[in-house]
């Protein structure tokens, strides 16, 4: 059978996604695998069958999880870290270990890159691009974050640290670096909601500083869905939650995977 290139990159992208392609009546709606195994997996885990397979394509390189916790990351960002994850896999009555109620989604510079068929993918689309908020190598200079998401609660939590290189003001972080992590947040958090989906709308209140070098909390919550529109709205706060530092809500559109990569 004969497919466009822009079929064989939906499909490519369904597959790194560890998602199955199902064809909707305008649209194109991405669901996880039903969960066959017995320990606990996710399609955007780091243990899951994703990564696993795609190490037989890619044996050169261990993709770096970026999410993960690295020497640069400060004692509040380890404690809500640790807060977090111990959620995502609880003890069961027998002993065992089951699926908590949140889920730590891995991040990685190029996801395209690792994921099978997407060596071939990662070439033919901008081969040299690579993930903004990931594109700095040394641990804790920019963008430090991981993102957990919480499906019944259709909720997101971010514990991110701004680092040095992300200065505005001078000792406060860049409101557009604040921007950026807000997209991502409620970005990624539209995307496991609804599938493909672009930001059209993003308003922000910017109500205190964020200073340079700091841990903060970003949520995000669902507010409505209307057909292709998802609407989120967003907070940012001391990671104790007594200061708020910015809000925001968000409006993302669901697209087709040929209008996501361009094809
Ligand atoms: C795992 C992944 C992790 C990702 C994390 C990072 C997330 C980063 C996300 C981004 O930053 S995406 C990049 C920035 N966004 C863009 O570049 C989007 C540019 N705009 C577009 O591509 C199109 O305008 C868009 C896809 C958003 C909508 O175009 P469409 O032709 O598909 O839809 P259409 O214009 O028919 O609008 C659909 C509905 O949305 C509404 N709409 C669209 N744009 C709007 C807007 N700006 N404000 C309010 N409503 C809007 C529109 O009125 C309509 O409402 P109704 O269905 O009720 O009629």
């Amino acid at each position: 059978m004969i497919r466009s290139r822009a079929q064989q990159i939906a499909r490519g992208l369904c597959q790194i996604m560890g998602r199955e392609l199902l064809k909707g009546n305008n649209k194109t709606i991405i669901r996880p695998p039903t969960q066959t195994r017995q320990t606990p997996q996710h399609p955007w885990s780091s243990s899951s069958s994703v990564r696993t397979i795609s190490m037989l394509h890619w044996p050169f390189t261990q993709p770096r999880d970026f999410s993960l916790p690295n020497t640069s990351w400060d004692s509040d960002m380890r404690q809500l870290y640790e807060h977090y994850n111990s959620m995502c896999e609880v003890d069961t009555e027998d002993g065992g270990k089951k699926w908590g109620p949140w889920r730590r989604l891995p991040s990685y510079n190029r996801s395209l890159k690792y994921a099978t068929g997407g060596v071939y993918l990662s070439k033919i689309i901008h081969s040299k691009a690579r993930l903004f908020t990931r594109s700095i190598k040394e641990q804790g200079a920019a963008f430090e974050y991981v993102m957990f998401v919480n499906k019944e609660e259709q909720k997101c939590v971010c514990v991110f640290q701004a680092g040095h290189l992300l200065e505005g003001p001078p000792g406060m972080v860049h409101g557009g670096a604040i921007a950026t992590m807000i997209d991502t947040v409620i970005g990624t958090h539209a995307t496991y909601l609804s599938g493909p989906v672009m930001t059209a709308n993003l308003n922000i209140n910017y109500c205190s500083p964020i200073p340079l070098g700091s841990t903060v909390l970003l949520t995000s919550s669902l507010d409505k869905e209307e057909g292709r529109k998802t609407f989120l709205s967003s907070q940012v706060t001391s990671t104790d939650g007594t200061k708020l530092h910015t809000e925001a809500t968000g409006l993302f559109v669901s697209v087709t995977m040929g209008h996501l990569v361009g094809a």
